[in-house]
Formats: structure tokens, sequence, C-alpha cells
């Protein structure tokens, strides 16, 4: 393996922010090379520097031994260096194969576009992928995971030597990952360097070569993944060992029931939903994607009212037809689509946070008690590590794993009896992580019911009393707080009629 990409000594700074402390990093052809470190650590920023989004304010970066500029994205794209973002930034109207040639198609004398060409292209690189999706396919009927899948397809179009991942996997189910890191290894295999950001240790195992780990803008080590104990990584991104342990569950049997649902019924993705929720009892949500899980959350939360069935809030019947009728009875929902139901980007981390406690820091004339605030949001952001230079910071300029730290904030501020978090740490690192465990368990303790939809069998596990499993629209089952994984699994994939 050789030297494809040195990046040597890159600093920079944003306002109130040293972002990169005079970093090291080097990818090599044909290997995976996973970048990690809490939200805020600086990944992005370092990826943003080598993709030619920001220019470092010292360093050099060299791509086959040669110092280069990268004044612009194009200029990164010209060098064969493509980024996948996690947001992805396709034209939905658009076929594959357009998406791919944006701005570049081939053309027919007469500056016609030639679409025979460029569905042959970009069918060959489809090809090379491994991928079975017709060329001539609008982007709209694609799942997420294909989506992803073009936008790689696109930046090897560009013939692109070095990849770089940003949190691929978020929103991909199981056999979607399988099927990424089936297209991660041909590329490895052909020579491509891949850089990988994620903060799932889990797949850093199974997927990278080598793994680079930064804290505070810094360059902490580069090791081989093989040979190092997860633990170890861990410890090199927080600078301490967690001790993370699983709370006991509580004897709920004399506490009140909070939310009771009978029968709730939507079409096929809802089928007579039965189960109740008390006080003080966190109940996890397990099951494939596609189990129907965050349909029940948005027809609690009113966001999709059911078609049939009752909901019942302290013993009492209520009618939830809109999110506003689920605040007025006590039902929070914090949605897994957090960037655009829960932040406004342009204001400050301040506002954000304490938007939701507004209400409760007004005296009888709706003077609100600033200073109050101040406090509340610098107690969250100290409580859960959000990485700032202070309360002031507007929202969109912090990482995405910090704006969604402060959503979470919001919420756990809001006053609600009934709290939905549906998938709560996605894109969150392990520090943070087990700190919103903690959170989560202190708000039960302190008489919330809580529901918790998660892809992730570790954290239904870690933190429910109850595990309550879905398939296909269906509650298929109960299990208590120490069920196994199989005992999760096989009812998650317990489809209609195969019952025993
Ligand atoms: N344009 C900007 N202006 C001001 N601060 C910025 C800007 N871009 C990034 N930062 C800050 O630089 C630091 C590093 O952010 P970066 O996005 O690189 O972190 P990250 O490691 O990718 O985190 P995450 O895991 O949450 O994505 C953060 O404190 C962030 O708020």
């Amino acid at each position: 393996m050789n030297g494809l990409v040195r990046m040597e000594g890159i600093d920079k700074r944003f306002p109130g922010v040293h972002a990169l402390k005079s970093v090291d990093f080097d990818l090599r052809a044909g290997e995976v090379h996973a970048l990690m470190g809490e939200n805020g650590a600086g990944k992005s920023t370092l990826m943003k520097c080598l993709s030619g989004v920001y220019q470092p304010d010292a360093g050099r970066i060299l791509i086959d031994g040669q110092a280069v500029a990268l004044p612009t994205p194009k200029a990164a794209q010209d060098l064969g260096i493509g980024i996948i973002h996690q947001e992805l930034a396709l034209m939905r109207d658009l076929t594959v194969a357009q998406n791919i040639w944006i701005g570049r198609e081939p053309r027919l004398s007469f500056g016609r576009i030639d679409e025979a060409r460029q569905n042959a292209e970009a069918a060959a690189i489809l090809s090379r992928m491994n991928l079975g999706i017709d060329p001539r396919t609008p982007v709209s009927r694609l799942t997420i995971a294909h989506q992803q899948m073009v936008e790689i397809a696109k930046a090897l179009s560009y013939r692109s030597r070095v990849l770089i991942m940003d949190e691929p996997t978020a929103a991909l189910n199981d056999a979607e990952i399988a099927e990424l890191f089936a297209i991660i290894a041909r590329l490895r295999a052909e020579g491509v360097g891949i850089i990988y950001i994620s903060h799932k240790m889990d797949e850093i195992r199974r997927i990278s070569d080598r793994v680079t780990v930064m804290r505070d803008g810094a360059h902490v080590g580069t090791v081989a993944a093989a040979e190092t104990p997860i633990a170890r990584i861990i410890a090199m991104m927080v600078g301490r060992e967690l001790t993370d342990e699983k709370a006991a569950i509580p004897d709920l049997s004399a506490a009140e029931t909070a939310l009771e649902v009978r029968d709730l019924s939507r079409g096929p993705e809802l089928r007579g939903i039965s189960f109740s929720l008390r006080r003080g009892e966190i109940l996890g949500f397990a099951g494939l994607m596609g189990a129907g899980r965050t349909e029940l959350a948005r027809a609690i939360f009113g966001a999709e009212p059911a078609d049939a069935g009752r909901i019942l809030v302290h013993g009492r019947e209520v009618s939830i037809r809109s999110p506003a009728d689920a605040v007025r009875e006590g039902i929070g929902y914090l949605s897994e689509d957090r960037k655009h139901y829960g932040l406004a980007l342009g204001m400050d981390l301040r506002a954000n946070i304490a938007m939701a406690s507004l209400p409760r820091h007004a005296d009888a004339i709706g003077r609100i008690d600033e200073q109050a605030l101040g406090r509340i949001a610098r107690d969250y952001i100290e409580r859960l590590r959000i990485r700032t230079p202070g309360d002031w910071q507007e929202v969109r300029l912090l990482s995405g794993g910090n704006q969604q730290k402060v959503v979470i904030a919001k919420w756990l501020l809001r006053d609600c009896d009934i709290l939905i978090f549906d998938e709560p740490t996605r894109g969150i690192d392990v520090g943070a992580k087990a700190e919103i465990y903690r959170l989560l368990g202190d708000l039960a303790a302190g008489g919330k019911a809580i529901i918790v939809i998660s892809s992730e069998l570790p954290e239904v596990l870690r933190l429910s009393h109850r595990i309550a499993v879905m398939c296909e629209g269906r509650l298929t089952g109960i299990l208590p707080g120490g069920a196994s994984q199989e005992a999760i699994m096989e009812l998650a994939t317990q489809r209609e009629g195969a019952a025993a």
C-alpha cells in the first residue's frame, strides 16, 4: 500500500473555536481509514479541508507525494477526492444517470444531451459497484440507501481515488449496510482509499484497516483496527474510561398508568396496537426498519392520527388529532428527523434550548427571566457536553452531533409527562450517549413515562424496563427488560400467519 494522501500540520480556527490544532493524517491506496472522535472533535472540518470546502490556516496537503492547492471543491474533485455528505444532495425529479452527470452531460451535435451515452456510462459505473439499479429510474423512487449509492457512483464518475464517507450508515438498515460494505470492499480492492467517519463502534472493526482518533481538534493517535480493543479506542476518544452500567429495573407494579393505547390502527402501517405505559417506566420499542415504530409514535403524537383505536392519558380518553392536541395532553415527541422539526438554526443555543421552557420563566406580566434562561442553557451545555464556544453561538455553526444534543436538551426541558424519543442517539458520540442514557434514567426516576424507539438493540437493552417488539405494523410481543437479543429478533421477524 502506498501513500495516497498526506495532511501535515493542518490548523484551522473559526471565531471562538480552534477547530483543528496542527493535525496530521494520512491515507493509503486500498485502505479504509476510520476517522473517529466525539461530536465537535473536528472530523468534518478536517475533511472539508481535504475536499476544498475550507482553507486551512496552516499546514499542507500532499497527493501522491506532491503538495497540492485545493482552493475549491472543484479543485479537489479534479484531483480525485470525492465526498459523500450525510445530507444527500440529489435532484429527486431527475433520473439516476442525470444526477450522476449533471452539469457535464455528454452532448450530441446541436448541443442536445446524449441520453443514451449518459445512461450507458452510468450503467457501467453502477455495474462496477455490482448495483442492479436502472440508470433511468427517477431518484425519488429509490430508497435512501440506493440514493446514497448513487452519490458514490457520482463520486466515482469523477474518477475519485479518495472517497470520504461521513456517517454513511446512519439511515440504513442491516441489509443495506451489508450492501454498502460490499461496495466499499470492492472499491478498496480496486485501490480506492476510503475515509470513513462513524460513531458506530461495531462498524469500525468490521470495515476499517486503521483508525485515527481526534479529540478537541487534535490528533490523538492512529492505530490498526484489528489489533486495538474497542475500549481502547473509546478511551482515546473521550479521554477517560467510560463506565456505562445498566440501571436496575424498578418495581413499578404500584405506579399509575400514564398512557394506554388500545387497538390503534391506521391502514396497513398500524394494526391493532395495544399497550400501556406506567409513570417512571422506560418502554423500549424494537423492530426492523419499517416495522411501524415511527408510525406508531406519529399516531400517538397526532402528526399522522390513527383511523381507529383509543388513547387514554392518566386513565382519561383523549382525542389527539394534531401535535398541538398531544402537547396539551402532556405528550412530547422527539422525532427521528431532528434537522427539520427541532431547531431554529439561525438562533443561538440559549434561545433554542430555553424556548421549550419559556412559559415557566415568565412572570405574571410575561417578562422573561433572561438570567435564568442563560443558566439553564449553560447547565445543559455542560451536562450533555455540547461543544460550543458559548451559549451565544448560532446553532447552525455547531457540528451535526452537537446540534442533535441541543434538540435533546430542548425536549428534556419541556414539561411533558409522557415523552417519546425516536432514535435519540443517532449521530451522537459514545460519551454523550452514556450521558443521555443517564438523563433518560433520571427523567423516569422522576416520574416521567418514556418511550424509546431505537434500531440499536444494545441501546434498547441498555435503557428499557420493558421491550415492545413490532413487526409489519403489529405489536408482536412485550418482553421484560433483561430479554435476550434472540428473543427480540424472533418477535421482530414474526410475520403474520407464521406465529407458532
Ligand atoms: N463554520 C464554522 N464556524 C464556526 N465554528 C465552526 C464552523 N464549522 C465547524 N465549527 C466548529 O468546529 C468544531 C469542529 O466541528 P466539526 O463539525 O469538524 O466536528 P465533528 O468532529 O465532525 O463532529 P460531529 O461528530 O458532531 O459531526 C466544532 O466546535 C464546531 O462547532
